[in-house]
């Protein structure tokens, strides 16, 4: 199971989350990264840690203000990019262009999406993995396998149906190692969460319990 934190803009300090998420990982063994705001990507990448954008623009270079660029992204430190979040939702044409923009900067990529039929389309795009991410249940306490077990399980089918080599990952409320053992009994292949970390007084003891349920 792959364990990714969503840093968002959550007032944390991205660097004491990535120096523990670093220091978890290497004493486990588990795959964990971090996804800091574009601006941080750098000086988060240089603790060690597994390092992904939280989005990429379509486009490549040239003129277009506010971008950020895939290569720009790369060339800083990251590995991955998220791409279409629920809080940074794209048109369908440039969920495409953000996975061909990825691509050719060598980012691996999760496309999130909001329910199954989602997760379908977002897989026809031939991303690494896609996340189903219930809006309601995002920020919340239950956790999305736990509240509602039957989506994950749809978004894996779903996936699975379009193109096998996707893997599928599901977020929303993740906050216990009993939340990643519960995903991963559904079928997914990691999970993506943010307020149970970024907003613990004790990141790292909230990523050791994270780690125990893989
Ligand atoms: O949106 C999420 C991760 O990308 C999930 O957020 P929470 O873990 O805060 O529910």
């Amino acid at each position: 199971m792959f364990i990714l934190v969503n840093l968002k803009a959550y007032p944390c300090d991205p660097i004491e989350v990535a120096t523990a998420a670093r220091d978890v990982a290497e004493a486990s063994g588990a795959r964990i990264a971090v996804s800091p705001q574009a601006a941080d990507v750098a000086r988060v990448a240089e603790t060690g840690v597994e390092t992904w954008a939280q989005h990429v623009s379509p486009n490549g270079h040239g003129s277009h203000t506010g971008s950020t660029l895939a290569e720009a992204v790369a060339d800083n430190g990251a590995e991955g990019t998220l791409i279409n979040h629920s809080e940074n939702r794209l048109k369908l044409a440039d969920v495409d262009g953000s996975v061909r923009a990825a691509e050719r900067a060598d980012l691996e990529t999760i496309v999130c999406a909001n329910n199954p039929a989602q997760v379908g389309a977002a897989a026809a795009l031939g991303p690494d993995a896609v996340a189903v991410e219930p809006p309601a249940l995002i920020g919340g306490d239950v956790s999305v396998a736990t509240a509602d077990p039957g989506i994950v399980e749809d978004a894996v089918a779903a996936a699975e149906a379009v193109d096998p080599a996707v893997d599928v990952f599901c977020g929303a409320g993740v906050s216990t190692g009993e939340d990643v053992s519960t995903a991963g009994d559904l079928g997914a292949a990691g999970v993506l969460l943010a307020s149970g970390v970024a907003k613990a007084d004790d990141p790292e003891a909230v990523l050791e319990d994270l780690v125990s349920g893989i």
